[in-house]
């Protein structure tokens, strides 16, 4: 069978690009014949690597030039952690597909310490990410947290210099580049609500393309896509980014989800936190709902101090 490439625009951080081939892969394996290509891409977010993300207004700062290159015709499709994928898609994209999600859990990776609860009085952890540090000051008001950017492999570094006793990671990035042994405890939900759509892969083309979308449809789960709809229905209401604290995660258990949320101050002085379970084809509307209810319970004077702007 011969017939047109798809080209992935793809960052070229190890992690995207195993994301992009683990794409490739699929489409390849469930397609035979088809030819599936990698467009590597330098985006803004790769750049700006010295200033803390919560500065530069992280929003969509690592996929505008991948967007861009679908609505030019360079590349078909791009591969997104669903947890860096805005709210918002420009005119003529969507997401149209997510995959099975891997670990959804933040990870405690120290050379030193064996948990949060074992870190001495002080102890510095590192993490940019103002959910991971509202939920760690919360529970641990002692400890200090300090900024830490960078891909999977920087971060581990400055971990291994000495700059920091702890670091907080995503599970999922360090399992997908065999780097699970780095882990030394895997936080559960309960501890720290882990991010909108962490763990799970979603794939955006140009939604009048039917050829594309066709393609990609048997590489859809579907009990991730409801669980990961409905952490997004909930993020959406409160208009979140990934640099607001909130944090989120829903399961699945028959034919009800479950979704916890949660809304912080970024120091850990203030944290609002619901959760609601309902029919799994309610995902999206259950997800609003408990958005709502924070909003009452709190969270809306939060995000409005955050994003000096009603919400
Ligand atoms: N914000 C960066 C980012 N985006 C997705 C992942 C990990 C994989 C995932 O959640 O799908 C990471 C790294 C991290 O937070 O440690």
């Amino acid at each position: 069978m011969t017939s047109t490439p798809i080209r992935i625009a793809t960052r070229q951080s190890p992690l995207a690009l195993w994301q992009a081939e683990f794409v490739k892969a699929a489409l390849e394996e469930t397609h035979p014949g088809l030819v599936v290509e990698l467009v590597p891409m330098v985006t803004k977010g790769d750049i700006i690597l010295d200033t803390p993300l919560a500065k530069v207004g992280g929003k969509g700062l690592f996929v505008k030039e991948l967007e861009q290159a679908m609505l030019d015709g360079r590349a078909d499709i791009a591969v997104h952690s669903m947890k860096d994928v805005p709210v918002e898609f420009p005119e003529g994209l969507g997401l149209v597909t997510i995959c099975e999600r891997e670990d959804p859990r933040d990870a405690f990776v120290s050379n030193n310490y064996a948990s949060i609860d074992a870190l001495p009085e002080g102890a510095v952890v590192g993490t940019s990410s103002l959910r991971r540090q509202c939920q760690v000051r919360a529970k641990r008001p002692d400890l200090v947290v300090k900024d830490l950017r960078g891909n999977v492999g920087t971060r581990l570094g400055k971990l291994d210099n000495g700059e920091y006793d702890a670091i907080i990671l995503a599970s999922a990035g360090l399992k997908r580049l065999n780097l699970h042994d780095r882990i030394r405890n895997e936080i559960e939900p309960e501890e720290i609500l882990p991010a909108v759509g962490q763990g799970a892969v979603g794939i955006e083309c140009r939604v009048d393309d039917e050829r594309v979308r066709a393609l990609l449809e048997p590489l859809a789960d579907a009990n991730t896509t409801y669980r990961v709809l409905c952490e997004r229905a909930m993020n959406n209401r409160l208009m979140g980014g990934c640099q607001v604290p909130i944090g989120s995660y829903a399961e699945i258990h028959g034919d009800q989800i479950h979704l916890r949320a949660l809304v912080g101050e970024p120091d850990g002085s203030k944290i609002v936190s619901g959760e609601v379970t309902g029919p799994l084809e309610k995902a999206e509307e259950l997800g609003t709902g408990l958005a709502e209810q924070l909003l009452e319970d709190g969270a809306r004077v939060i995000l409005e101090k955050l994003y000096q702007d009603e919400v």
